[in-house]
């Protein structure tokens, strides 16, 4: 079911559709007609393009919006390094480099939650592929936030467009383009270089938030084909919700001279850099375009599924996919496994045991997974799993018994369950906080699955 509103805020208005041409205006007649950058725009706005393709994409791919601001975002001192960093995911470059690329198959624990860092420095890489300076890959992310982001800060990445799947507390994010209020079981997408500010939301002022997120260096998500299945289901474009201009006043009689200042921190090949400008960096009074975040509820997503027997791939269940240029294979596939009806007549069940030329790299939101035992050192919310390139994988030895014997009547699966999965193409290096610092990683994940894998083979069926 769609994720129940909790005090929605005036604030939180949205225009639905994906991929659609909006316009807003937080200010009657604030946006010019008919015109982009008239010689003075209406109400001593200044105008300011933010191109999300080249100028010259194709006209099915180009993507850019117009923002009517107070003042333009290039008004600010220069960015200098943030030193230290963070945390080591926006370290120095050979460190960035030193990715682990392993057969095995990866299960981590529910990562921690952090008391003391808000959504950019309680940001942790645990995987990727490719490079952002020659916009090529994608990176996997956990994020733990004990506080919101300072109200006086603003972030961007420069490196790619950002997926964003709470898992546990809400978000809500004041990007230059309006607000977003985003709820486990709900995502969002933030495209590169959009400014925003992630306040943890909810009763009692909100948090501990956490949850995943993925970083594409490489193209944008959109909805995937759906070929035979026809003109709607899976996630339809109406549901995807994007906010409506909101703008906030702070600033003086020129760019350099406002009251208060502002940090704003832009991502840039990894590394975290700042500046300190003395305006507001969320001044946007109305825009117009087809480059803007956005938000979808995964309550809504249309699950499809056998009538008959065996199950599809689980590409059946992909909200977003992120396409390389080689048509249909993904940089990165955003797939969940909603509750669903399964009814297949002598089948087995839960996904098949597999090796995949694609890396599969899965988190939990809530519930179980019908693969996978719960539990303690199990795959639970909060934990992850990854199976890489060419490594097998499959229902662990309980799970795989329990379907084989199962009286095939038609039954709910994943009543008040999430599981979903980053599918890449790319082979996935774990970084050294994946793997040793997080101390996270199960050490017996695969002894405990498949260890206990029964033989049924008999020569003869007599
Ligand atoms: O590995 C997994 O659990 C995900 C998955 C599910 C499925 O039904 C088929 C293939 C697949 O990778
Ligand atoms: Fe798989």
């Amino acid at each position: 079911m769609p994720v129940t509103s909790f005090d929605f805020k005036e604030k939180y208005q949205y225009q639905n559709g994906f991929d659609s041409y909006f316009e807003t205006e937080a200010v009657p007649g604030a946006l010019p007609v008919g015109h982009n950058s008239p010689q003075k725009p209406p109400l001593g706005l200044y105008a300011e393009k933010l191109s999300g393709t080249a100028f010259t994409a194709p006209r099915h791919e180009n993507k850019q919006t117009w923002l009517y601001r107070i003042l333009p975002a290039c008004a600010h001192p220069p960015f200098t390094e943030a030193v230290p960093a963070p945390n080591e995911s926006f370290a120095e470059p050979p460190l960035r480099r030193n990715l682990h690329y392993l057969p095995n198959q990866l299960r981590w624990d529910p990562f921690d939650h952090e008391d003391d860092t808000d959504f950019v420095s309680g940001l942790h890489m645990v995987a990727g592929a490719g490079d952002p300076t020659i916009k090529q890959g994608c990176a996997m992310y956990v994020y733990a936030a004990g506080k919101s982001m300072d109200e006086r800060s603003a972030f961007y990445s420069a490196d790619g467009e950002l997926l964003v799947v709470p898992q546990e507390g809400a978000l809500e994010i004041r990007t230059e383009l309006g607000w977003l209020l985003v709820r486990p079981m709900e995502v969002c997408v933030i495209p590169r270089g959009v400014r925003y500010r992630v306040v943890l939301a909810g009763a009692g002022g909100g948090g501990p938030a956490r949850g995943y997120a993925l970083e594409l260096f490489q193209g944008r998500f959109v909805l995937p084909e759906l070929g035979p299945i026809g003109s709607n289901g899976l996630a339809n474009a109406r549901d995807f919700q994007a906010p409506v201009a909101s703008f906030d006043e702070d600033c003086g009689s020129t760019a350099f001279d406002g009251p208060n200042e502002y940090v704003v921190t832009g991502k840039f090949n990894h590394v975290l850099y700042r500046t300190v400008q003395r305006h507001t960096p969320f001044d946007v009074v109305a825009w117009h375009g087809n480059y803007y975040p956005y938000k979808y509820d995964l309550g809504r997503f249309n699950t499809i599924g056998t009538i008959s027997f065996d199950h599809p791939d689980p590409s059946i269940f992909t909200v977003l996919s992120a396409p390389s240029d080689h048509p249909g294979t993904s940089i990165a596939d955003f797939v969940v496994f909603p509750p669903r009806w399964l009814v297949g007549e002598d089948t087995f069940r839960p996904p098949w045991y597999h090796r995949n030329t694609m890396s599969e790299f899965m988190g939990l939101i809530q519930g179980g997974y019908d693969a996978k035992k719960g539990g303690k050192g199990g795959f639970v919310p909060g934990g992850a799993s990854l199976h890489n390139v060419m490594s097998g994988h499959g229902p662990d030895a309980e799970s795989y018994e329990g379907a084989r014997s199962a009286e095939l009547k038609p039954v709910k699966v994943g009543e008040g369950s999430c599981a979903f999965m980053f599918e890449s193409c790319l082979m996935l290096g774990v970084t050294d906080w994946g793997l040793k610092t997080c101390q996270k990683v199960q050490e017996t994940y695969s002894e405990h699955s498949w260890g206990r894998v029964k033989v049924h083979w008999k020569k003869s069926s007599a």
